[in-house]
């Protein structure tokens, strides 16, 4: 029998959308405010879903405790306050988007789990935008 179990957690972060390689103009007409030089930050809801068989001993998917701990060191102590374009490795050559964060906490999780689980996270970086990454 196959389950979900799901953990939420929270971040704030700065970052610019832009590409280097683009003119000050081409990257206002594409990414308009989202280019502010001086960056802007964005309170973002994470939701962490893991699925596979309850093991019928502990009666358990995963400990959440320990998907708890992953997300905190792989996520919030790594992202949290932190400028994404200037402070976080991943996103010193990749626009720090919605869609590719949600990548980059996909992959950082994915190390950390047995390959016995399925993962995906669900990004939200406004009460209205999301997005939805299970390394497909
Ligand atoms: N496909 C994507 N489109 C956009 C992204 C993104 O990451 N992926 N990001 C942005 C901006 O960074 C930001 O998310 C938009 O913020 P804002 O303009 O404040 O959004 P809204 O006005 O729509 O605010 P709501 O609270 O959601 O109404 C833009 N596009
Ligand atoms: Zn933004």
């Amino acid at each position: 029998m196959r389950i979900k179990a799901c953990r939420k957690a929270h971040f704030n972060a700065a970052h610019r959308l832009y590409r280097k390689d683009w003119s000050d103009e081409k990257n206002f007409e594409v990414f308009g405010k989202c280019n502010n030089p001086n960056f802007h930050g964005h309170n973002y809801d994470l939701t962490v879903a893991v699925s596979g068989e309850i093991d019928p001993e502990t009666g358990y998917l995963i400990d959440l405790k320990i998907l708890k701990d992953h997300i905190k060191t792989e996520v919030e102590d790594y992202m949290d306050h932190k400028n994404l374009n200037e402070e976080v490795e991943e996103f010193k050559e990749l626009n720090p988007t919605a869609e590719n964060i949600a990548v980059v906490i996909w992959n950082r999780l994915r190390k950390k789990l047995d390959s016995k689980y399925d993962l995906e996270v669900t990004l939200y970086e406004t009460p209205r935008n999301f997005v939805i990454y299970s390394g497909e």
